[in-house]
């Protein structure tokens, strides 16, 4: 048996139950093949045996009162998965769906994500089992309380720093914030996506959108094309998917659609943003009153979505940015979107492509890029966030904007030169995976057996 699969093989033993960790994990390992081939370091070293393993997990119970005054338990996690190239850098995840699995999965790509991205940040990931819908603001502020009320013994602006994901946004940011601060004494840059007027960075909300589709750009730059006049499909209605689409309109293409857990929009004439920001941003409510101004626009709920996949890829248009949740984009909608003529599909979320579906974007030589080389724009600005909070300074949009187009541009260099370097060009999977994995694996080495 290979050492892959025999790493793989010690997971599934020791991990067992968690699909989306092995999915990750499996899809590293397989595009690791030459590198480990034509090294034997890393396996003398241990390196995968010690990747997979997180430095730490800590698991926690979340008690908090409802506006009831009932008691309700949730289950609180961080997973500090690598510290290799820096402190713990990864989101908060606050969704019903949170298991040790889904963390794993995310803090697993994280570790590569913020490789890629060339910064000094480890990888991490956290959240809680927690359904912010339909809650109160005072809910919501009882829940952050208390689940700070064990994080922060975890965290630090030197060790472990959390940031948002999805249900995690400014507002609970800002509860988990005060609530460190209370219990710590201490004001100090322990958080990212911070609101402005306290620490936070210019185009921090803005950055993992604006980010995937800086990477779309620069793989279409490679391809002698541009996204002016593209239609584009995007999925998700949150932070990544608004400001994805705010910035596809900036660059000449037009974004059709936009998801949320509820239903699909298809707008063939281009989605209302600032309609889309009231409803999501002001109001909080379901993509379904979109019609109420648009009537001409399309709602499918997902009662009508096809068995297997989501609606929303069944549209015709010329790229895909899935930026909702993981494996939200099937085998089968991968195929519909090839068969509909589409060129590029560009992941501002993370791993919302199955691995068939990869698969079948690479046989068909679509320019594809991987999730965790294009949407790694969020966490780099947050690191430009830390670097703006250590040194006491706040720089203007445009400086960190700058900084977030240099930063994309060398991830998708990096990238594309590795795949080709290993003879796989044009395969940003091959090629993000080997880049981060080289920069964290060489780390480690120099670091000793830790
Ligand atoms: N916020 C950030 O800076 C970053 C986020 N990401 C990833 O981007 C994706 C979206 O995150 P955000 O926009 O921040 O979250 P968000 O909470 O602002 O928005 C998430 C969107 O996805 C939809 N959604 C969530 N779970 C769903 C489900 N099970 N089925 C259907 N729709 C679902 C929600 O309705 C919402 O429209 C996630 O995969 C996240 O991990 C990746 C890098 C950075
Ligand atoms: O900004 C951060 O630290 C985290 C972003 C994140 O969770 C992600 O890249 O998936």
């Amino acid at each position: 048996m290979s050492y892959i699969h025999q790493s793989i093989d010690y997971l599934k033993q020791t991990s067992p139950c968690q699909s989306e960790f092995y999915q990750a994990v499996e899809e590293v390992l397989e595009s690791l093949t030459p590198v480990l081939d034509s090294n034997d370091r890393y396996q003398k070293q241990a390196i995968i045996q010690r990747m997979i393993e997180p430095e730490r997990q800590i698991i926690f119970r979340v008690p908090w009162v409802d506006d009831k005054g009932d008691i309700q338990v949730n289950k609180g996690y961080r997973i500090e998965f690598n510290s290799a190239l820096g402190p713990y850098k990864g989101g908060l995840r606050f969704h019903p769906s949170v298991n040790a699995s889904i963390i794993k999965f995310l803090g697993f790509e994280q570790i590569f994500k913020n490789a890629l991205t060339g910064l000094p940040i480890g990888g991490g990931k956290g959240g809680a089992n927690f359904d912010p819908k339909g809650r109160s603001d005072g809910e919501i502020m009882r829940f952050c309380q208390s689940f700070m009320t064990e994080l922060y013994r975890h965290i630090g602006p030197t060790t472990d720093v959390p940031a948002g994901d999805i249900g995690v946004g400014a507002r609970e940011i800002g509860y988990m914030f005060g609530q460190y601060k209370r219990l710590t004494g201490r004001y100090e840059g322990v958080l990212t996506g911070k609101s402005l007027l306290w620490g936070g960075s210019l185009a921090r909300k803005e950055a993992t959108g604006y980010g995937a589709v800086y990477f779309a750009q620069y793989i279409l730059e490679d391809r002698n094309d541009t996204l002016k006049g593209k239609s584009c499909l995007v999925s998700g209605a949150g932070n990544v998917a608004i400001y994805a689409i705010e910035k596809l309109y900036q660059l000449g293409a037009v974004p059709v659609s936009c998801s949320d857990s509820r239903g699909t929009i298809f707008h063939e004439t281009g989605i209302d943003l600032k309609l889309l920001k009231d409803l999501k941003e002001v109001c909080r409510t379901s993509l379904e009153n979109y019609i109420n101004t648009h009537p001409s626009a399309q709602y499918i709920p997902v009662s009508d979505y096809p068995k297997d996949g989501h609606a929303v890829w069944r549209f015709k248009a010329n790229a895909a940015f899935p930026c909702a949740t993981q494996n939200e984009l099937t085998e089968k909608d991968a195929q519909a979107l090839i068969s509909n003529g589409c060129m590029l599909v560009c992941e501002g979320a993370n791993m919302p492509s199955t691995q068939a579906a990869v698969d079948a974007f690479i046989a068909a030589n679509i320019a594809f890029g991987p999730g965790k080389a294009a949407n790694a724009g969020g966490v780099a600005t947050s690191q430009l966030e830390m670097a703006q909070n250590a040194s006491m300074q706040n720089w203007t949009f445009k400086k960190v904007d700058e900084k977030l187009k240099v930063i994309m541009k060398n991830i998708f260099d990096a990238a594309n030169d590795t795949a080709k370097e290993y003879g796989q060009s044009g395969n940003l999977v091959v090629g993000a995976n080997i880049a981060g994995f080289k920069r964290v694996a060489e780390a480690m080495i120099e670091q000793g057996i830790v």
